[in-house]
């Protein structure tokens, strides 16, 4: 457990994994604009004070990536990705540790967190091998003493900003691709979750990233680096994963160096069950991927849409299995649910709860905060859900499952279609002619089938409409940091 007297590197097998210093060149550095605090959101206690990073070092931090990235472009993929198996083996050997770290500054459980790790760490593998596979390619000439070649080269620097949800993976998704490459990296964390991107620096050092290709610059204050990241002219790429009114502001700066951009934004998912759907398995989908990390993913379902025939089968069956959930503090053996990650957090399920209830839905289990206070709530399913209400639009990112009812394939296509979001959808069913019809019907960059998890480095992860641009994980995610070039030879 981890309080006000518990160091939390009392906690750690190896506590010189908790650094607080920046990351720049090579070399760790106190922040000139001193420290912040860094808190345990299950008890609100410091854990750390974590250098500060002003707009100035932010661009130091730019320089060095820019002199290192032309040497470590000159490395072969082989050699990039020797250097990367052995980022990817230190954090596998030091998961435990990790996920400690990941638990304590963000909340979630600590078999989450260490899940977290693995599969950050996917990344750095799979894209370690990837950078081995950079191809380009030959057409015929377009005249008979004409040769056509194109080559793919790493378009630079590239700098990354990152939410405090995945404080760890939503790193390597960027950097993995970028260095693999041949790029060089700067990465600016969520001001809540600095820590595990600091050892991921500490690590990046012992398997021998070379001084400047990874930096971690830590700041409290999010838009001055972002503005740097966007005006500095040796910045060939931001990578952004956050909110779609962030990405927004993101892109405006961005278009005076007309800047590559990856935006991987908001969500609104649908959970649709259909009537000839296996229901225990979509109760355990529905588990997942609404109460994944206390519903602080952007690929929850927000809005659970069930077919009449089974709306209330489904509906006692989801209550059931919500009541089973352990909410508690992340390093306790057995919690299932974390705390939210601030009381913003927190008023933000309340009022789409409150919204709920105010026209008529009902609540079947938790609808309150929890006993233990702080930013603890409880797990919450409410019935008689619709399309007018705040959840139906907005992201509640928390641990509130509504339930719609509906009655048509049509009619739950369009409505769940109804939104400016388009990450990630799911639904349940048996009918293969139905499968193929709503998979394709619906207009989001990922589809679940009779599945509420599909997060894996193998598939390109991303959005369409106001949730993104680009993908991240797959052979695509590496071209987000390559540049095609067309050679024409005259014979
Ligand atoms: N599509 C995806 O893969 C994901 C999407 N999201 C979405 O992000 C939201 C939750 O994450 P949350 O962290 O609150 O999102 P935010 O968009 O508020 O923050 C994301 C990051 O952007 C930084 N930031 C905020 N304002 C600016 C600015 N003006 N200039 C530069 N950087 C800025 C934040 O820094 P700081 O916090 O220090 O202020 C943080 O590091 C949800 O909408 C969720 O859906 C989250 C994760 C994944
Ligand atoms: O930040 C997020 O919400 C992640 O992208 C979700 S996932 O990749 O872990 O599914």
């Amino acid at each position: 457990m981890l309080d006000a007297t518990t160091d939390l590197k009392s906690l750690l097998k190896d506590p010189s994994l908790l650094e607080t210093r920046a990351y720049i060149n090579g070399k760790w550095v106190d922040g000139d604009n001193g420290t912040f605090a860094v808190t345990n959101p299950a008890r609100g206690d410091v854990i750390a004070e974590v250098a500060d990073v002003s707009r100035a070092q932010a661009a130091a931090a730019i320089d060095a990536a820019y002199a290192a990235q032309k040497e470590w472009a000159r490395h072969t993929g082989k050699e990039r990705a020797a250097i990367l198996r052995k980022w990817y083996d230190l954090m596998m050997a030091n998961s435990e540790d990790l996920g400690i770290i990941l638990t304590a500054e963000q909340g979630k459980p600590k078999a989450e967190a260490i899940g977290e790790i693995g599969y950050g760490a996917s990344f750095v593998e799979f894209f370690g091998e990837e950078a081995k596979r950079v191809y380009g390619e030959t057409i015929p000439g377009h005249q008979r003493d004409k040769r056509i070649t194109v080559i793919k080269q790493p378009i630079g620097v590239a700098a990354s900003i990152t939410p405090w949800n995945f404080p760890n993976a939503m790193i390597t998704r960027k950097a993995a691709p970028a260095l693999a490459a041949g790029c060089a990296f700067v990465a600016r964390p969520a001001k809540e979750t600095p820590l595990s991107a600091i050892v991921l620096a500490v690590l990046a050092e012992r398997a021998g990233i070379p001084a400047g290709v990874f930096n971690v610059v830590p700041s409290s204050k999010s838009s001055e680096i972002g503005k740097e990241f966007c005006e500095n002219p040796k910045v060939r790429k931001l990578t952004f994963t956050g909110s779609t009114e962030v990405g927004r502001i993101l892109l405006k700066q961005a278009a005076d160096q007309v800047l590559k951009c990856s935006m991987e934004l908001g969500g609104n998912a649908p959970f649709i069950v259909f009537d000839d759907a296996d229901l225990d398995a979509a109760v355990e989908g529905a588990m997942i991927c609404k109460f994944r990390n206390n519903g602080q993913t952007c690929v929850c379902a927000n809005r659970i849409y069930v077919q009449a025939g089974v709306y209330d089968a489904f509906s006692e069956k989801l209550a059931a299995a919500v009541k089973k959930l352990n909410v508690g503090d992340g390093l306790t053996a057995g919690v299932t649910t974390g705390p939210l990650i601030n009381g913003d957090a927190v008023e933000k399920v309340k009022e789409h709860l409150e919204d709920v209830v105010s026209h008529g839905g009902k609540v079947l289990t938790g609808g309150n905060p929890h006993a233990l206070g702080g930013t603890f709530f409880e797990p919450t399913v409410v019935t008689g859900v619709t399309q007018d209400m705040l959840v139906a639009r907005d992201e509640t990112f928390g641990p509130l499952a509504p339930l719609f009812k509906f009655d048509t394939v049509d009619e739950v296509i369009e409505l769940a279609n109804d939104t400016i979001f388009g990450l990630a959808s799911y639904f349940y069913a048996k009918d293969l002619s139905r499968v193929y019809k709503v998979a394709e019907a619906l207009e989001y960059g990922m589809v679940g089938i009779n599945t509420g998890l599909i997060s894996t480095e193998l598939a390109p992860f991303g959005g369409v409409k106001q949730s993104g641009l680009g993908r991240e994980g797959s052979h695509h995610g590496i071209d987000e940091f390559m540049e095609m070039k067309y050679l024409c030879m005259s014979l």
